[in-house]
């Protein structure tokens, strides 16, 4: 396993220490979920009972591959934990998500939890938002206009940059699981998160975005010289 990698696996062991049986935990996506769902079946398989609720159809099939029982948000709308990665994490433990295409469900499954435990390697710790492009989920219908929209949005929070439609590696444009597009916003840097949430919230046409603000309760960084522990009242 890769140093990454490695780290990745410490965030997500840590976080596994909050768990405790009879939890329904909401199950993030991305490469270092992953690591939390692989290590938390084999807590699961030695007898550990907690109910999960994906938030992709990729988180999904590995937590039913791994034998970890799931259930829906209509089942269980409140959660105890959601555990999840992040692609950057800022001020206040703003977060930008949504590299994985997953922002929607995760931003409702992080919703309908007590706690949002984010983890992470030490590279994803950042002064400023914004140099990762921001994912924002949009319909399929008036893309222009909902760029426009996007765009004086950005505007009025200070943001400037290139929107662009994702496509996957064949060139097929990228298509959520919610069936919605994604475009991806160059903004460099984002001056004033909560702002800029609150306007493109009121873009229509944008089904979601992917600035998490005010929704990690810690954030698990891992390191080379090992991992620390940051409480959004302390960041
Ligand atoms: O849509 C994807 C999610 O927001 C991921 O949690 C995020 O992209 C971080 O992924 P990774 O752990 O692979 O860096």
């Amino acid at each position: 396993m890769s140093d990454v990698e490695t780290m990745k696996r410490q965030a997500a062991a840590l976080a596994l220490d909050s768990v405790r049986g009879g939890m329904k935990l909401g199950l993030g996506t991305g490469s270092t979920a992953k690591h939390f769902v692989e290590l938390l079946a084999e807590r699961v398989a030695e007898g550990l009972e907690v109910v999960g609720v994906p938030t992709s159809e990729q988180t999904r099939a590995l937590a039913e591959k791994l034998g970890v029982p799931l259930g829906t948000l209509d089942e269980y709308p409140a959660l105890d934990i959601t555990v999840d990665g992040a692609d950057e994490i800022g001020p206040g433990l703003a977060l930008v998500k949504g590299g994985g295409g997953a922002l929607l469900r995760e931003k409702i499954v992080a919703s309908a939890s007590r706690e949002m435990i984010v983890i992470a390697d030490a590279s994803k710790k950042v002064e400023t938002l914004g140099a990762f492009p921001l994912p924002i989920e949009v319909v399929d219908f008036g893309l222009a206009a909902i760029r426009r929209g996007i765009a004086a949005a950005a505007k009025a929070a200070g943001c400037h940059g290139v929107l662009t439609l994702r496509r996957k590696a064949d060139g097929h444009v990228f298509v959520t699981d919610q069936g919605n597009l994604i475009l991806d916003a160059a903004f460099g840097a984002i001056p004033d998160p909560a702002a800029l949430a609150a306007l493109l919230s009121n873009v229509p046409g944008v089904v979601e975005h992917g600035l998490f603000i005010n929704l990690a309760s810690r954030v698990i960084l891992a390191g080379p010289a090992g991992a620390t522990t940051i409480s959004r009242a302390e960041a």
